[in-house]
């Protein structure tokens, strides 16, 4: 996953999928499948695009008590995806039941999905975390705070936005891996998001990979879109 740009594919249903994918020829993506399509398609979603040759992030946050967590991930690891998630509010016991239930659902000789755990989602401002979730913690310090649990449960990484990216890598390590959305072009309008950042300023931070959605899927020439944010991406160096 290092170094990726994941593509949102935020569509109600297959076929738009398959007429934005056709835009890209053979090219192999790093696709994130996540509540809208998932819902509608189901598990066989998962499995066409992996036919095709793709990486998938299947973005479902779990959030549930350990043994129903448990459960949907020994389910899910059968799809084949490539990284899955859960919320770190669910818990350590509920992180640590998400990897058993990966690991039990893995087939002999396959490589268990990554997992990484939602921080604090990048549509939440300190202020709002502050009166809504009663935290009294900087929005920062919340987010360190879930990432150092996500590791202790043994999670590859978390959610986060590129604003927490750095001092998470400084204080949990390079291998620890952060997955960023809320990537904006200068050009693009925020919408709903309210911690975001560019590509370049992403990578400056030390992000493991990118998260883009509507910047792409939304665009007039989402191909070439993807290629601005691409080479944005790729075009700095840490
Ligand atoms: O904290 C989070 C966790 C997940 N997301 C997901 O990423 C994409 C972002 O889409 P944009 O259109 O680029 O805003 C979307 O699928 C979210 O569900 C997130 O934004 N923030």
């Amino acid at each position: 996953m290092k170094d990726s740009l994941i593509i949102a594919l935020d569509f109600p249903n297959k076929e738009e999928v398959f007429q934005f994918l056709n835009r890209f020829d053979d090219e192999s993506l790093f696709l994130k499948v996540g509540m809208e399509l998932f819902y509608q398609e189901g598990p066989r979603i998962i499995q066409e695009l992996k036919e095709r040759e793709h990486q998938i992030f299947l973005d479902l946050k779990l959030h549930d008590i350990p043994n129903t967590v448990y459960g949907g991930m020994k389910g899910l690891a059968q799809l084949g995806c490539d990284l899955v998630n859960v919320h770190a509010a669910g818990g350590k016991d509920m992180m640590r039941a998400a990897l058993e239930g990966l690991e039990a659902g893995t087939a002999p000789g396959r490589v268990r999905p990554a997992c990484i755990a939602v921080t604090q989602l990048t549509s939440t401002s300190e202020q709002q975390m502050r009166s809504e979730q009663l935290i009294e913690a900087t929005l920062a310090q919340s987010v360190i705070h879930y990432s150092l649990i996500a590791q202790e449960a043994g999670l590859d990484g978390v959610v986060c936005s590129s604003h927490e990216a750095g001092i998470i890598r400084e204080q949990l390590g390079n291998e620890f891996v952060t997955v960023t959305p809320g990537i904006r072009l200068g050009s693009d309008l925020v919408q709903d998001q309210k911690r975001v950042a560019t590509p370049e300023q992403a990578r400056i931070a030390g992000v493991s990979a990118i998260v883009v959605g509507r910047g792409i899927t939304k665009a007039e020439d989402p191909y070439r879109s993807y290629q601005a944010y691409k080479q944005a991406w790729e075009g700095v160096r840490a």
